[in-house]
């Protein structure tokens, strides 16, 4: 079966239809990892986007259910040179064809997705719709104007857990606030003996504040940050009264929250290469990166907020710390799923920086609560 891609600027490509017979608009994007495009599928932060690979041939380790990074695809279409229907792994337990089947989305190859990536980044990310349906051009046209960005927006609330849940744990007590949360972000915390709840999007300072957390970490997301800007004043709001880390999306709501700003990158970073340099130690991390929306590094000047890590490529802001509050984030994906662990150990600096917190703060106020509880017993 056909299946055509066309794109906002009137580009169109005819290609090979697998996956489903449906339709879908989405924000057409590129991924360079030459590997992981299960954990790309199953990233929700690629929520509302058609995803492009550009490595050639996808499909050929098939799918394992053990290697998602949330309960379901989240893209709202797979561009693929080549796809292969029959994959060779003995941990594949279906084909990529089929599990896009099962979920309702498109996937097209045989096109050439080199032209298609340098179109993206000449012009930047732009929407699109994939299709196998028989349209005319000139209807697809008039849905692509018709799709409204605010329909690829808002996607926060479709991929968070719409009720808490705890992955209990011996250790420290860390609420993972799920903007469309991978599960390599709860995979690094409960490997260390994290006391995990996992808390939806909408959380309320105080909510998290009755859970006596040690620790709040902020999750990745898709669309922009500016979409939730609940979640800006919640971390607002719990700024220096707990430790907070936050990666990708919730490094953007961190800096919000601390007064900097972000805007739209023209095609983003996505892949499993991107290198990265620590400012401190100019020692230089290969990341994985999955996102279109960057901290404005000239709004960092007169907040509380340093820059701790910098892109070696474009030279964006990576990594940013609290000067006098015990919270830090970064861009970049230190859960790697797909990509390289060699950020890791920003888990490890988030409970060391929560023991140290613990040393000197939490304990006071606590201990003065239960005095106080005690006395009122009395
Ligand atoms: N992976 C993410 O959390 C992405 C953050 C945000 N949606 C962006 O595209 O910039």
């Amino acid at each position: 079966m056909q299946a055509r891609l066309l794109l906002e600027d009137g580009t169109l490509f005819s290609g090979k239809s697998f996956g489903a017979d449906a339709e879908m608009t989405g924000e057409v994007v590129f991924n360079t990892g030459i590997t992981g495009y299960q954990e790309v599928l199953s990233d929700p932060s690629y929520c509302g986007q058609i995803v492009t690979m550009t490595y050639p041939l996808i499909g050929n380790y098939g799918i394992t259910r053990d290697d998602f990074e949330s309960i379901r695809p989240f893209v709202h279409g797979f561009v693929v040179r080549r796809h292969e229907p029959v994959p060779s792994n003995w941990r594949a337990e279906y084909s990529v064809d089929q599990l896009l089947k099962e979920y309702g989305i498109p996937g097209i190859s045989e096109i050439d997705t080199r032209m298609l990536t340098r179109i993206i980044r000449h012009h930047g990310t732009m929407k699109g719709i994939l299709t196998t349906s028989n349209k005319s051009v000139e209807e697809l046209k008039e849905m692509l104007g018709d799709t409204s960005i605010a329909e690829l927006r808002n996607q926060v609330a479709r991929t968070s857990t719409p009720q808490m849940f705890a992955s209990p744990g011996a250790k420290e007590r860390i609420v993972l606030v799920d903007f469309g949360a991978k599960s390599g972000i709860l995979r690094e915390l409960t490997s260390r003996g994290c006391d995990v709840i996992v808390v939806p999007h909408n959380v309320t300072a105080d909510e998290i504040r009755r859970l006596h957390p040690d620790g709040i970490q902020l999750s990745n997301g898709p669309g922009d940050p500016k979409d939730v800007p609940y979640a800006v004043e919640m971390v607002k709001e719990l700024l220096g009264e707990y430790p907070i880390f936050g990666i990708c999306l919730g490094h953007q709501l961190f800096a919000l929250a601390a007064g900097a700003n972000t805007e739209k990158l023209k095609f983003g970073h996505r892949g499993g290469n991107h290198p990265v340099k620590e400012l401190a130690s100019g020692r230089c991390f290969i990341t994985s990166q999955n996102h279109g929306y960057t901290v404005n590094e000239d709004s960092i000047q007169g907040t509380d907020l340093e820059v701790t890590h910098i892109n070696n490529n474009d030279k964006t802001v990576e990594g940013l710390k609290h000067k006098k509050f015990p919270a830090f984030s970064v861009q970049y994906h230190p859960e790697a799923a797909p990509g390289p662990h060699d950020s890791s150990y920003l888990f490890d600096d988030f409970l060391n920086m929560i023991r140290e917190h613990k040393k000197n703060e939490i304990r006071k106020p606590r201990q003065a609560e239960m005095v106080a509880a005690v006395k009122g017993a009395r």
